[in-house]
Parts: C-alpha cells; structure tokens; sequence
C-alpha cells in the first residue's frame, strides 16, 4: 500500500490541481455567452473522437489532432471580454472606489436611486473600480462634479439631453453622463430585462466596475457586479451590497437569484 502511494502521488496531486483548474475555468465561464459554444463544440469533438478511435478513421484523427491548435485559438476570441476582464483585474491596482469619507457620496448616490425609482425614472450608474472607464465615459458628456441626489435627479429627468445613457462615477464624483456601455449577450431567464440592464451587466462583464440600474418600468433597484445582476433590491439591502463590495471589498455575490424572486414576490404582493 505505501509502495503504491509513493509510486503515485504526484498523479494524485496532478488530478487534483486539474480538477482545482477546470472547476474554476467552468466556474469563471458557465454563466457566459460563449459556455453553449464551448459545450457545443467540447461534444463535437469528444464525439468526432470517440467515432474516429473507434471505427480507426485516420484521415478524421489526424483533422482533430491539427484541430486543437485552432480550438486554442477559438477560446480566446470566444471569452474574449471575459479574458480581457480578468486579465485586466489582475494588474488593476486600485480595489474601491470609495473610501471612509466617500461613503456620505454613496449614501447620497443611493438616495437618488430611491428617488428616481419613486418617479418611475430609469437610470444606470457605473461605479469605477480597479480599471478605467474612461473610453465609457469618452461615449458621452464629461462633468466631473461632486455626487450630489439634486444633480443626478435632474440629469434622469426624462426630459433633460443627458438622461438616455449611462453615468460614470468615480471616488465620490459623476465623470460623465449619456454614456454608452457594452451590452451583455447573455441569455438572462427574465424576459423583461431589457437592454439597459443589459447593459449594466454587459460594463461588468468587461471590466470590474459595479452598476447600478433603477427600472423605468417598475422602479426595481438593481446591482450588476462581475455579470451577475441582483435584481429588485430593497434601498437597505443595496447600501450593504454596495458597502460590502467597494468598501470592504468583498467581492462574492452573495444573494442569489432565488432572493430576488423572493423579493420581487413580496414587493408585487405588498
Ligand atoms: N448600451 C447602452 N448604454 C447605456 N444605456 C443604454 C444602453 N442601451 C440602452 N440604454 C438605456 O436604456 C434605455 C432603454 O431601456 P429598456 O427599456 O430597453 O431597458 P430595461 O432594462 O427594460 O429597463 P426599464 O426597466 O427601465 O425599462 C435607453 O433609453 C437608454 O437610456
């Protein structure tokens, strides 16, 4: 037995540190456009193999062996805003965006969501973090004025040139309003969910910002984070997410979708 656990121990920890690898890659991709693809192909493959191992098809073997290079290459045009998110947080250097004495700007922030969603005004805020938004904040009007809930009530206000669009904000200020983000691809289960959800989803796919969306529809406070939507918060639940995330920099989305089914029920309910 001890011959047989020194002998093979080093395959032991090699499974293991492969299962570590290919949990978190399923982990980091499976709630991605590019995941359907990737099962796609992965079962094309893994089907073309097994028939051509079997029935000893060699011009087939051959094809998928020279076919692996471009599979390597298709990976990383198909995850490439995930790729360039994650590569892009790996040199960030910078984690809050708020600290102790920005958080009275968070509060304020907050407050005007509140408002806004009373008046049924849509409204997306990104939230700067680690990396730059500022080829977002180039898609719209620079401002660089402190967070203050008048201002961002006025810019939302449905008449006013600046409300279509998204507003970059960073260290207690709004760099700019009327911005266009990315938006996301994602299958999303809600088939509500329109494309300015969509595109705060799509600002955190790419780069590790938080957003933040008030539904014109429904009033609905939302937070994107990292490509996960957190739908219908109630204002308490979402200063904490907010808290916990850029000033005490926890990054796990802790409340799941199921919670925010439950929330949705009791709002339409009350
Ligand atoms: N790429 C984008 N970047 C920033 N803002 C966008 C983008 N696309 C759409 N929007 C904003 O979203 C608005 C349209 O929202 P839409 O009704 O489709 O979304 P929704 O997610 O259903 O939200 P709501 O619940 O507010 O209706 C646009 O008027 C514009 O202000």
């Amino acid at each position: 037995m001890w011959e047989f656990v020194q002998k093979h121990w080093n395959h032991a920890v090699e499974i293991l540190l492969l299962a570590v690898l290919l949990y978190q890659g399923y982990r980091f991709l499976r709630a991605t456009r590019g995941a359907r693809i990737l099962t796609g192909l992965l079962v094309l493959l893994l089907g073309l193999a097994l028939v051509s191992q079997l029935l000893k098809l060699e011009v087939i073997t051959w094809l998928l062996k020279g076919f692996v290079t471009f599979f390597a290459i298709a990976l990383v045009v198909i995850f490439q805003p995930e790729l360039r998110r994650l590569l892009a947080e790996l040199g960030s250097h910078r984690f809050f965006s708020f600290n102790g004495s920005e958080e009275a700007s968070l509060d304020n922030l907050i407050e005007a969501m509140v408002q806004l969603s009373h008046r049924r005004c849509g409204a997306l805020f990104a939230i700067q973090r680690g990396i730059e938004l500022k080829p977002f904040a180039e898609s719209g009007v620079s401002l660089d004025a402190k967070i203050s809930t008048e201002l961002i009530g006025t810019i939302f206000h449905p008449k006013t040139p600046l409300h279509d669009g998204g507003m970059v904000v960073d260290q207690g200020r709004i760099v700019a309003a009327g911005c266009v983000f990315p938006v996301s691809q994602k299958d999303l289960p809600d088939r509500s969910i329109g494309l300015r959800h969509r595109a705060g989803l799509g600002i955190t796919e790419e780069t590790d910002a938080v957003a933040l969306v008030v539904s014109e529809e429904t009033g609905a406070l939302s937070l994107c984070h990292k490509g996960k939507l957190e739908h219908n918060l109630e204002p308490d639940e979402l200063r904490e997410r907010l808290q916990r995330i850029l000033v005490y920099g926890e990054d796990d989305n802790t409340r799941n979708e199921s919670e925010s089914g439950k929330a949705e029920e009791a709002r339409s309910s009350a």
